[in-house]
């Protein structure tokens, strides 16, 4: 059934199942990757409360989580200027850092963490995301998990806003035509 945020309407995209699915199989390559160590999963809020949630769930190695506030989305487009609203203040020297995002779509956020999380000597870098819109990203940074691939159109729900509302709904609605 379509639903109404504001003044435009989006109709089901993808269900609740599916997004589980996805991030339990990020999940899964992940732990397999890094199962020896224990990396520390960096949320960016504030769309990716709820992916970082359900990813914890289904993580089952030592692992530590915290997250960073970073923003450049106004409306249904990009500023291209991404402002980091909150950092973390732990010291991450050799450490491997796994950002954990809700969306990829420009790159121009990724592009802002990896100058960040370089600055700061980690051990490794790597970028899981649930969606990834391949149509509108336009950077050269290499995403190392990603969930599902996403056509490029406005998508809300599962943390995801639009103008701050519809980051509670539990499965992900498309903009309509
Ligand atoms: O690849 P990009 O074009 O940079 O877009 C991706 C970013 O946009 C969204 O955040 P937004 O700036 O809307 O802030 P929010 O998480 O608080 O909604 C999303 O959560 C990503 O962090
Ligand atoms: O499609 C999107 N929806 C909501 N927020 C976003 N931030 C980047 N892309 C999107």
């Amino acid at each position: 059934m379509e639903i109404k945020l504001h003044d435009k309407y989006f109709v089901p995209f993808i269900s609740a199942q599916e997004l589980d699915f996805a991030i339990q199989n990020m999940a899964k390559q992940i732990e397999d990757d890094f199962a020896e160590e224990i990396p520390v999963f960096v949320g960016v809020l504030n769309g990716a409360f709820m992916v970082v949630s359900d990813f914890m769930k289904h993580y089952t190695a030592p692992c530590e989580v915290s997250f960073i506030k970073m923003a450049s989305y106004e409306g249904t487009s990009s500023t291209n200027e991404v402002k980091q609203l909150i950092g973390i203040n732990q010291d991450l020297t050799g450490r491997t850092v796994i950002i954990i995002e809700d969306i990829v779509d420009t790159g121009n956020t990724v592009e802002e963490l990896k100058e960040l999380f370089k600055k700061q000597g980690v051990k490794h870098f790597k970028i899981a995301t649930l969606f990834f819109k391949p149509e509108a990203y336009k950077k050269d940074i290499k995403l190392d998990y990603i969930g599902i691939r996403i056509p490029n159109k406005f998508i809300v729900g599962f943390g995801l806003d639009y103008d701050g509302l519809g980051r509670n709904l539990p499965e992900v609605y498309q903009l309509k035509d």
